[in-house]
């Protein structure tokens, strides 16, 4: 699976190096505090995070620990309890209002009874976008994520993997400077889920893209990551954050290098560490 060849003009690759970048998520003590009916449950606990514009950073711990959270925090869906979050240097509702990012579900959530096509030029359309760009962004992505030729079939003409990257192209056709991807390839079988992850390689090197990832998997997030932040059991905190400098066109085989395998030890070890509860 190869990615289109489409010229991308909302998206550029991030100018600047290590800490000149601009932040893009900036999460100070921050804690999240759910009210339920038999007693709070505090998902987040005294978050301290910076995301800089270009960095891939994955989030991983077990689950319940407030990866998911984490994510709908920075995408407005929630509100921390105290602390502060900044996205682009200002509040998440401000990004959200901006369309700052683009967010991408563990499952497609794309129209039955639309096609594929029609299915990502639906947001664009609430955006009041031209009917002729709005053709013109849907071609753009769907061959950047492998799938031109596909624009007049229905999801259900889709597998699994190509529906995923149907969501991924519906992200992007946004522009957004910020990729929220939580748990996109979870469901897919392994084989799937390698190309995927390739594919969005590919994309992060290419457009320079921020990009959040919520996984459970330590190959996925070591292949994919610039950074990668372990979470604590309930309540999540930040255990460590594990920079990686592998080649950023690395590929599969990279996963047999002493460099990746040491990365990965690195984040086993600490995701073991927050499992003892000492
Ligand atoms: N709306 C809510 N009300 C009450 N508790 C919630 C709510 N949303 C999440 N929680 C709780 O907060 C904690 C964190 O949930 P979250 O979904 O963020 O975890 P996660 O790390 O993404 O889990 P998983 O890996 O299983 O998807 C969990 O204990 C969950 O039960």
């Amino acid at each position: 699976m190869v990615p289109g060849q489409a010229v991308l003009e909302g998206l550029a690759p991030a100018a600047g190096t290590g800490a000149q970048r601009a932040p893009v998520v900036e999460a100070r003590d921050l804690s999240l505090i759910f009210q339920t009916p038999d007693a709070p449950v505090t998902a987040l606990s005294d978050i301290n995070l910076t995301i800089r514009r270009g960095d891939f950073v994955s989030l991983i711990g077990p689950s319940g620990c407030g990866k998911t959270t984490l994510m709908r925090v920075v995408a407005d869906l929630a509100r921390q309890t105290s602390g502060t979050l900044l996205v682009n240097g200002g509040s998440a509702e401000q990004a959200r209002l901006d369309r700052a990012y683009g967010y991408v579900f563990q499952a497609p959530a794309l129209y039955p009874w639309r096609s594929i096509e029609r299915n990502i030029m639906l947001p664009l359309e609430i955006m009041g976008m031209s009917k002729a760009e709005r053709r013109e962004r849907a071609a753009r992505y769907l061959d950047l994520v492998g799938l031109k030729g596909f624009e007049r079939k229905f999801p259900w003409q889709l597998s699994g993997g190509m529906q995923q990257r149907v969501s991924i192209a519906r992200a992007l056709s946004f522009e957004p400077a910020l990729l929220l991807m939580d748990e996109p390839f979870g469901a897919l079988d392994e084989i799937t889920r390698d190309n995927l992850n390739v594919h969005l390689l590919r994309l992060w090197e290419k457009t320079g893209i921020t990009v959040i990832f919520v996984t459970h998997s330590i190959p996925e997030a070591v292949f994919l990551s610039s950074k990668i932040v372990v979470m604590s059991p309930r309540p999540g905190r930040i255990l460590e954050v594990i920079d990686s400098d592998l080649p950023t066109d690395r590929d599969l085989d990279a996963r047999e290098t002493p460099e990746f395998l040491e990365i990965a030890h690195r984040v086993r070890v600490a995701l073991r560490a927050g499992h003892s509860y000492d």
